[in-house]
């Protein structure tokens, strides 16, 4: 194999496509597909990845150039990942090169010198058993050499090993992959400084701890740091960084301590842990009732037969979705295969990492975008290594590079979270179904209110790709009923005189709940409800400057912001208009909410959860425990609030305004709306005490809000469905957004409007073009180009096609040739085109 294709990374479009480059005879034996490479490019060196290798008699090109350097000894991807790549490219309408990279960790992307030194481990595993691994029964003189070579020096870099065994690949990997060599990196995080730093007591100990007597007065401090770390010796080495804070003492201090030889600071890597010292309480399958019977019999049938399948199971909440997923995964690992568990980045609480922690132990890694550089990076290790089998995470956890993956779950499969809203905007319930079925995996789609396409899907099956069979759950695992849901009209509460935002329904009930020490879970639906600031005088409405949307009032900092740019600006004590001192924020925040409590319940003990109180690092958490431990009477907050909380003494819900999505220009409004009540409301009343819902609404007529009371799924997505078949919305076709952007808006009008015409014209002559009206399958219409709904974004105006097509045609593959063109006919790199191939968010 002498050619490797390459995926480069440079930022631009024509070089979307594999470039050939020979393999020196040095590297031959470490470079696969999925391969990190450096490669010369124009007049630098860039990054690539290998996505295929071909032997030197089929290619003779003398001039290729050489690859210089392969970047990690195992290949961060593996060719299930290459391909799959390659297909969200086409899928996405993206670059290869931003797909393969949103497979890795951030701390893989930037370049770090990698390291190469011996690991811990027992003699046993250093050298292999020759019977139970016959395919190295050779490797055993080559490990003592390679092991030798650094040990001479302690680490040695990736370039000297390759050097000094070219030959060696194989068994460098092997001891690699069973710890015997540990490879390492030093990351920069965002200030450019060096994370890595730990201390490491291991030299020493004895000497240590005989001269902790001997320590005169004035060196207390080091006293202090030396007993601190004895006491911490079984889970050294720890970061330097730890014992600062945890002692208050100066790096100095520490640093004397070396000087003297009892400890060691080095720059060695470490797994960090973010659950470390955590204990979770290890629990064991519970015995399944007669509906998760049949629905775990039927999903374990396809895991023995190791087939790929994909199953939509609808279970109401508290159906226990979760044991199912638990007791699937076991199944799974009983196979020698692995699983990755999906939740929306929202809802990946403590509660739920505890869940599989719990049944799983240390074999689960949590992959989500709350830890650190290092720490994503080490969990993601641990996967590849396999020292973990079960992994846990947002969307990117679907390219957790397991080798033989058998199940993926998606919970709350519904959720639009999943679909990436940046480069590459890939939805990972397909990219879900595609893995699997790759790898001949099971998929399990769950949720209490499952998406309308996913259901449509399983009714119709009409798809090849995507028709899921649906296992359904409509009782609660612990055969309690669902709570009683009480909408009530707050125009009538104005009718009558009642200008609270607390009905008088909610409450008596919260007063009852106080009364009896029962809990309630409050939520405030802030979608489309912005704090916006308006002179009541003559109506100004503050604005940013840049993206022609009202600025958001933050109290906290008495300012106001932008939430799509960041702009800031203090908040207007008179109108800028009109001079009035009547200007003041509209809407009502989190904060608002909790200040009335206040007044209306003397001594209420409230704990707020949004963006602003949950900003630091395991903060989510820390609330969380506290309402746990009863320590609030009141959980306050947003979306967050809706899911997957499961507390024994929540018996009262209330939704402060459920209709404030309503009105949003996005079809989906409904179903968001239909979702977040269903969801919140199976808060309430989950285990012995019985729960009840309020919904306040100006608009309880609305079908969303009546299907979500009667907790009635089908009834909603029958007239849903009506709507969107009606109105020719997904699931009875598929959208594609069309957005181009440029800072001058005459040159931006003539641009948009020559790509709809190109399109067209392009559509036409393929007979795709015409209106979804018809019964035809194959059809493609366009609407546009009109103003986004945020017409201007960080000072670019905006432009937006929405093309809405059906049938086996390749619509995505069109609207990105016409994009293409465009951008080669025009030469303006003030043009910017960003395609969304089935948009969640259509503002
Ligand atoms: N077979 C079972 N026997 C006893 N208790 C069970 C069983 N299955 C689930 N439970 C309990 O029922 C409760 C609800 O289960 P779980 O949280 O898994 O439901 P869910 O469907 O995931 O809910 P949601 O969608 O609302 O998050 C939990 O307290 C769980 O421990
Ligand atoms: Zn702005």
């Amino acid at each position: 194999m002498d050619i490797a294709k390459v995926i480069v990374d440079v930022p631009v479009r024509s070089t979307d496509r594999p470039f050939d480059y020979s393999i020196p005879e040095s590297l031959k034996l470490w470079i696969e597909v999925g391969s990190r490479v450096a490669v010369p490019f124009g007049h630098r060196t860039v990054q690539g990845f290998v996505v295929s290798l071909e032997s030197g008699e089929t290619v003779v090109n003398p001039g290729l150039k050489p690859i210089q350097e392969v970047l990690d000894l195992l290949p961060p991807l593996s060719p299930e990942l290459v391909e799959l790549a390659d297909w969200m490219s086409k899928r996405y309408a993206c670059r290869r090169i931003s797909a393969l990279q949103a497979m890795l960790p951030t701390a893989l992307k930037g370049k770090a010198e990698r390291l190469i030194s011996l690991g811990d481990v027992e003699e046993e595993t250093a050298f292999p058993d020759d019977e139970l691994f016959p395919m190295f029964a050779d490797s055993g003189d080559e490990e003592r050499l390679i092991t030798e070579f650094i040990g001479r020096t302690g680490e040695v870099s990736m370039k000297q090993l390759t050097r000094a065994f070219p030959e060696a690949a194989e068994t460098v990997k092997f001891m690699l992959r069973r710890g015997v060599l540990v490879e390492s990196q030093s990351i920069k995080d965002k200030m450019g400084k060096k994370k890595l730093k730990a201390v490491d007591l291991a030299i020493g100990i004895t000497a240590a701890r005989e001269a902790l007597n001997k320590f005169p007065k004035k060196s207390a401090r080091q006293k202090e740091v030396l007993s601190f770390l004895i006491e911490r010796e079984a889970t050294l080495p720890m970061a330097l960084k730890e014992v600062l804070s945890a002692l208050q003492v100066t790096a100095s201090t520490v640093k004397g301590l070396e000087e003297k030889g009892f400890i060691e600071i080095s720059e060695i890597e470490v797994y960090r842990d973010p659950y470390q010292g955590r204990d979770f309480k290890p629990t064991t399958p519970l015995p399944l009732t007669a509906e998760q019977e049949i629905v775990y019999t039927r999903i374990s049938r396809t895991l023995e037969e190791q087939l790929h399948e994909v199953f939509l199971l609808h279970g109401v909440t508290g159906s226990g979705k979760t044991e199912i997923y638990l007791q699937c995964i076991k199944r799974c690992l009983d196979q020698g295969r692995q699983a990755a568990v999906l939740v929306p980045e929202i809802a990946l609480t403590p509660q739920m990492v505890e869940r599989f922690k719990g049944r799983f132990g240390s074999g689960v890694a949590v992959m989500h975008s709350r830890l650190s550089v290092g720490e994503r990076y080490d969990e993601w290790r641990k996967i590849r290594e396999g020292k973990a089998t079960v992994a846990v995470g947002a969307r990117s956890a679907v390219f957790a590079p397991f080798s033989n993956l058998g199940l993926i779950i998606m919970d709350e499969e519904h959720e639009t979270s999943y679909k990436q809203e940046e480069n590459p905007k890939y939805h990972a319930r397909d990219a879900a179904i595609r893995r699997a079925e790759q790898c001949g995996a099971a998929v399990i789609l769950g949720s209490a209110t499952p998406s309308l396409e996913s259901y449509h899907a399983s009714r119709a099956q009409t798809d090849i790709h995507f028709s899921p069979v649906l296992l359904e759950m409509p009782t609660r695992a612990l055969g309690n009923e669902l709570p009683k849901v009480n909408v009530v009209d707050m125009r009538e509460e104005l009718k009558e005189g009642n200008r609270s935002m607390f009905s008088r329904k909610l409450h008596s009930a919260l007063a009852e709940r106080l009364e009896r020490g029962e809990q309630t879970v409050l939520l405030l639906n802030r979608r489309g409800f912005s704090t916006f600031v308006m002179c009541r005088s003559c109506g100004y409405v503050a604005g940013c400057p840049e993206c022609d949307i009202s600025l958001t009032y933050h109290s906290r900092s008495d300012n106001l912001r932008c939430h799509y740019c960041g702009h800031a600006e203090p908040a207007p004590k008179l109108c800028p208009e009109c001079g009035s001192e009547h200007i003041r924020f509209f809407g009502t925040g989190t904060q608002r909410v909790e200040e009335e409590l206040g007044k209306l319940f003397p001594g209420i003990r409230v704990i707020r959860m949004d963006v602003d109180t949950t900003t630091e690092k395991g903060s989510h958490e820390k609330l969380l425990n506290q309402f746990r431990d009863k320590k609030a009477d009141v959980l306050l907050g947003t979306q967050m609030v809706a899911k997957g909380l499961d507390f024994p003494d929540v018996t009262l819900v209330g939704v402060i305004t459920a209709d404030s999505a309503l009105n949003l220009p996005d079809f989906r409004a409904a179903e968001k709306t239909f979702q977040l009540l269903t969801q919140v409301a199976g808060r309430a009343g989950r285990h012995q005490l019985p729960g009840e819902v309020v919904v306040q609404s100006y608009t309880p007529e609305h079908y969303s809000i009546v299907h979500a009371s009667g907790h009635d799924y089908l009834s909603f997505v029958r007239e849903e469905l009506k709507h969107r078949r009606g109105l020719h919305y997904p699931p009875y076709c598929r959208l594609i957004l069309v957005t181009l952007s440029h800072e001058q808006l005459p040159l931006l009008l003539r641009m948009a409007e020559n790509y709809a015409m190109n399109l067209q014209g392009k559509a036409r002559n393929l007979r795709w073009y015409g209106s979804l009206d018809k019964l035809t399958t194959d059809v493609l219409d366009l609407l546009g180009p009109v103003a986004s709904p945020i017409p201007r974004l960080k000072g670019r105006y905006r432009f937006q096609c929405m093309i809405k097509w059906r049938g086996a045609i390749d619509v995505i593959g069109l609207v990105r040739q016409v994009a293409e063109e465009l951008e080669d006919s025009v030469r303006d790199a003030g043009l910017q085109i960003s395609i969304d191939v089935d948009p969640q968010m259509l503002m």
